[in-house]
């Protein structure tokens, strides 16, 4: 299993280079990857977040684990409506907050065969793009907080962060 980075860890600011060649040894980071997606319950995991600063992500927002979705050198292509949802992040712990996002994107991206593909998505994956596609870019979501906000899950984490490690 992979280490997922916790805010306010700043690595989780890197912008992710495109990945240039999609070989076995992505693969075997994209099973990774999985596997500590699923262990942690998410349904989004960008490689940013475990520290490998590559343009890919993954989604499988299927309540059985059903349908594994991975996103290299992804690109929406096109938005649609605005929704306000509830959003977490694997690298907050306990912290949620509402953010407005497109209700509908279209993504386009390379499957782990290397091969491209376009996918139109609402609801949950389409939040879940968004919200990965954003990692990529070293933005978090408490970036649509206002400072205060921001600033309060700052100090709560690094006040847990400070007692787990006692
Ligand atoms: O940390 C991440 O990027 C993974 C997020 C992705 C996500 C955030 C907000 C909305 C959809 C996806 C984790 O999946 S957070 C846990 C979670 C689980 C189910 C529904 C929403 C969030
Ligand atoms: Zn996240």
């Amino acid at each position: 299993k992979l280490t997922i980075l916790k805010y306010p860890d700043e690595r989780l600011r890197t912008v992710a280079e495109p990945v240039t060649s999609v070989d076995d040894s992505l693969r075997d980071t994209i099973d990774a990857m999985f596997e500590t997606m699923y262990d942690s319950n998410g349904v989004g995991l960008a490689a940013t977040q475990v520290n490998v600063h590559k343009r890919l992500f993954l989604a499988d927002c299927s309540e059985d684990q059903s349908e594994p979705l991975v996103f290299i050198n992804p690109e929406i292509t096109e938005k649609d409506g605005l929704f306000a949802n509830e959003e977490g992040c694997l690298s907050f712990p306990g912290v949620y907050a509402k953010v407005e996002r497109a209700s509908k994107v279209t993504v386009k991206a390379l499957d782990r065969n290397g091969e491209e593909f376009s996918l139109t998505a609402e609801g949950l994956l389409a939040i879940c793009i968004q919200h990965e596609l954003d990692h990529l870019n070293g933005k978090l979501f408490v970036d649509y907080l206002s400072p205060l906000k921001r600033d309060r899950i700052r100090k709560k984490l690094e006040k847990e962060a400070r007692l787990s490690a006692v």
